[in-house]
């Protein structure tokens, strides 16, 4: 038990950060693309091309349910969400600009988080 506890102790101090960063991350400008999962009656294409999706309320509903078992698992899902953005929308789209920005913003964050102890 005690090892256990020492995990999930371990867990909740990882995870905690992840929920502030996704909390700036769907309050962001720039979010409005990816606070839902995108709507693939709106976008018949989108599911053939894009095999994993992923947006920022999945995330937050993995976060409450502790599907994540490490901090890279959280990061990873993030980092999704704007490839999945690169290899859907131009560059040049209001999506794909909106796609760019979040994922600066994001990688700034997570850098804080690395480099801060
Ligand atoms: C992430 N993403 C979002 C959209 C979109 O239009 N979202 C509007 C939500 N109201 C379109 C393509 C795409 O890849």
């Amino acid at each position: 038990a005690a090892k256990k506890d020492k995990v999930s102790k371990k867990l909740i101090k990882e995870l905690a950060p992840c929920k502030a960063i996704l909390e700036d991350l769907e309050c962001h400008d720039d979010a409005w693309p990816f606070l839902l999962p995108v709507n693939t009656k709106q976008f018949p294409t989108y599911k053939k091309i894009i095999k994993c999706p992923m947006d920022l309320s999945t995330i937050k509903k993995r976060l409450q349910d502790m599907y994540y078992k490490s901090r890279e698992e959280f990061c990873t899902d993030v980092r999704q969400i704007f490839n999945n953005c690169e290899t859907f929308n131009e560059d040049d789209s209001p999506v794909g600009k909106a796609g760019h920005c979040m994922r600066q913003f994001f990688e700034a964050r997570w850098n804080d988080l690395c480099t801060s102890h």
